[in-house]
C-alpha cells in the first residue's frame, strides 16, 4: 500500500473519482515563507458531491481549501506550487484574475460574517460586484430560497443582516455565496460557531446544495463528515524531518474511510487515538 515520492516521503494512493471532476487540485507544495505547510496531495473535487476534509489541527485543511479559490493570495508569504484545474484552466495561471475565480468558486467561512447592510443587500452584493445585468431581485430571492432562509427573512429584507441569529446569519452567508451561481462552494467549518439545531439545519442544507453545486467542506466533526460528505480526504501531519508538513494520507468514499480505511494512520485517527 505504501508508496514513496522521489524524496522518500509517503504519498497517498491516487483516489480515482467515480464521476466528473469540477476542480482538480494537485498540491506539490504550499509554503508560508520558508515553512512548508502542505505537500504531495492530489484532491479532486467531484461534481455534485460533498468532499469532506478531515485531519488533526495544523494538517493544512484550511490552507488547501483556501488555495482552491486563491483566497490565500491575500497572504504575502503564501506560495502555491502545483495546479488547480477548473474547466481545463489552471486557476493559478498567469492570466487568471482571482476575482473572477471567486465568482465561480465561492466560499463560506467559519464565523458567519454578514456585511453591515440589509439582508437583501448582503445577497445582492456579489451580483453588483460582478456587474450582473439580469433581474437582481429574482436572483436574490432564488438564493435565499436555496439557502433555506427565505421563510425566515421574506418579511424583513430591509433589516440588517446582523439582526439575525447565528444559524440564520450563516444561511444568509450561504445565500450570498450562491447568489452569483458559483460551480463550487468551499465551506471552512461552517457549523463550528453554531448550536446543534442550527448545525443540523446547515448540514441538511449542504446535502440539498450539492444538487446544484459541488461542495468542499472542512470539518473537525467526524460525525458531520459521515452525515454530509460523499467522499472524504484525510490529511495528516508529517513530523519526520523536524517540520510539521500536512499531506494527504488517504482519500476515498466516506463510508470506506470510516469503515475500512486502508492506512493505519487513518484507522488511528478515526478511532480517536490522536487528534
Ligand atoms: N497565514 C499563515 N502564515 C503562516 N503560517 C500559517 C498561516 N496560516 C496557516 N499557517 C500554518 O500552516 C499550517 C496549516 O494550517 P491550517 O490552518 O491550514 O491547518 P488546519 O488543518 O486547517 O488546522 P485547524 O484544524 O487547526 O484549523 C499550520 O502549521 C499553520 O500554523
Amino acid at each position: 500500500m505504501t508508496s514513496l515520492s522521489d524524496t522518500g516521503e509517503f504519498i497517498a494512493k491516487k483516489y480515482e473519482p467515480k464521476g466528473p471532476v469540477v476542480l482538480d487540485c494537485q498540491v506539490n507544495n504550499i509554503y508560508y515563507g520558508d515553512f512548508r505547510a502542505v505537500r504531495d496531495s492530489h484532491i479532486p473535487i467531484e461534481k455534485n458531491k460533498v468532499t469532506g476534509f478531515i485531519g488533526p489541527s495544523g494538517c493544512g485543511k484550511s490552507t488547501v481549501l483556501r488555495s482552491m479559490n486563491r483566497m490565500n493570495d491575500l497572504i504575502d508569504s503564501f506560495r502555491f506550487d502545483g495546479s488547480i484545474q477548473y474547466h481545463s484552466n489552471d486557476i493559478y495561471g498567469k492570466k487568471i484574475d482571482p476575482v473572477v475565480v471567486r465568482r465561480y468558486i465561492g466560499m463560506v467561512f467559519q464565523l458567519p460574517n454578514p456585511f453591515s447592510m440589509s439582508i437583501y443587500d448582503n445577497v445582492a452584493f456579489g451580483l453588483r460586484l460582478n456587474g450582473y445585468k439580469g433581474d437582481e431581485e429574482e436572483m436574490v430571492v432564488k438564493a435565499l430560497k436555496r439557502a433555506a432562509i427565505w421563510d425566515d427573512v421574506k418579511d424583513k429584507l430591509k433589516n440588517s443582516g446582523l439582526s439575525l441569529s447565528g444559524g440564520q446569519q450563516q444561511r444568509l452567508c450561504i445565500a450570498r455565496a450562491i447568489a452569483t451561481e458559483p460551480d463550487v462552494l468551499l465551506m471552512d467549518e461552517p457549523c463550528s460557531a453554531l448550536d446543534p439545531i442550527a448545525t443540523r439545519q446547515v448540514e441538511e442544507l449542504m446535502v440539498e446544495l450539492k444538487e446544484h453545486y459541488s461542495v468542499a467542506l472542512v470539518t473537525h466533526n467526524m460525525q458531520q463528515a459521515t452525515r454530509v460528505a460523499d467522499v472524504t480526504a484525510f490529511l495528516g501531519v508529517d513530523i519526520s524531518k523536524g517540520g510539521r508538513t500536512g499531506y494527504l494520507v488517504e482519500m476515498d468514499d466516506t463510508h470506506k474511510i470510516f469503515e475500512d480505511p486502508q492506512q493505519k494512520l487513518t484507522q488511528q485517527y478515526i478511532r480517536g487515538e490522536f487528534s
